[in-house]
């Protein structure tokens, strides 16, 4: 089976030499959900930046090896396509929303692909609906708070009905409400997804299968539970609990692709 991301033998240095990228090797099949781990610095912004060509595709810096998405090469003359097949979720949701309203944030991206007229209004609404914010689409996204800009800024993302969502720290700045609520969008999502986080419980409770990055390496691959009960390793990688909480009292998250071979 292709995996719906295949990465291999990422390296990357930025202009000014520093290497964040060591020759990653990362595959991802379709429907999984994948935490992607790791200390301050060890690369993994860099790598979801590959994804869908913000680094690597003639811009600065430099490096070899490959990304791609079903089947298609993440290179410059692919761009557009790669980037409705991947869309990323920022960590602050102003960078994502520019516009007067709700409606205008989330059509943006589909209307560049060519939508209009009804089509474009239905895939909209389609994925406010998912996030559960179909009342607020005249609403101007300032007015909004912050959890409620994050699920938009999500929305942006899935009207492009992307084959991979990529979310870079999903949970922080949410109180613990709209994290348990944006946890249950995600998990009802038909999507791959890919998210980048330093909040292991959230980790735990999403994503069966988690990777530590670690000096632009991929350090660890493998089920989230039993990294996150490994001490050893977890010291290792400078990954550290909330005071009191232990995954083993956590039933290990399951998705339908568990048993696929990688
Ligand atoms: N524009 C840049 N120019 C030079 N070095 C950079 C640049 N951006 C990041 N780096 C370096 O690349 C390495 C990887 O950074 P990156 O932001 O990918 O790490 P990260 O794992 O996302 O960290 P964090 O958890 O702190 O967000 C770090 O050592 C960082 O200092």
């Amino acid at each position: 089976m292709t995996p719906v991301l295949d990465v291999r033998g990422l390296t990357f240095s930025y202009p000014d030499g520093h290497r964040a990228l060591d020759g990653v090797d990362l595959h991802v099949h379709r429907g999984e959900r994948v935490a992607l781990l790791g200390p301050n610095g060890a690369g993994k912004t860099t790598l979801v930046l590959h994804l869908n060509g913000i680094l690597g595709c003639g811009g600065g810096g430099t490096g070899t090896g490959s990304v791609t998405v079903s089947g298609l090469d993440v290179t410059k003359a692919n761009l557009k396509e790669v980037r409705r097949r991947v869309g990323i979720v920022f960590q602050d949701p102003d960078d994502q929303l520019f516009m007067g309203s709700v409606r205008q944030d989330v059509a943006f991206g589909p209307a560049n692909l060519g939508l209009k007229g009804e089509a474009l209004e239905r895939r909209v609404m389609h994925a406010l609906d998912l996030v559960g914010m179909a009342d607020y689409a005249d609403r101007p996204p300032h007015h909004l708070s912050f959890g409620q800009r994050r699920r938009v800024a999500v929305a942006t993302v899935l009207a492009m009905e992307p084959e991979i969502l990529v979310l870079d720290e999903p949970s922080s700045n949410l109180d613990p409400a709209s994290r348990r609520e944006l946890a249950d969008i995600l998990r009802s999502l038909d999507v791959t997804v890919l998210m980048v986080t330093h909040d292991l419980p959230y980790a735990l409770e999403l994503c069966p299968r988690a990777l530590v990055l670690s000096g632009g390496r991929v350090a660890e691959d493998g089920p989230t539970h039993a990294l996150l009960t490994d001490d050893a390793l977890m010291r290792a990688h400078r990954l550290e609990l909330p005071f009191g909480f232990d995954p083993r009292t956590v039933a290990p998250p399951t998705n339908p692709i568990d048993n696929l071979p990688r």
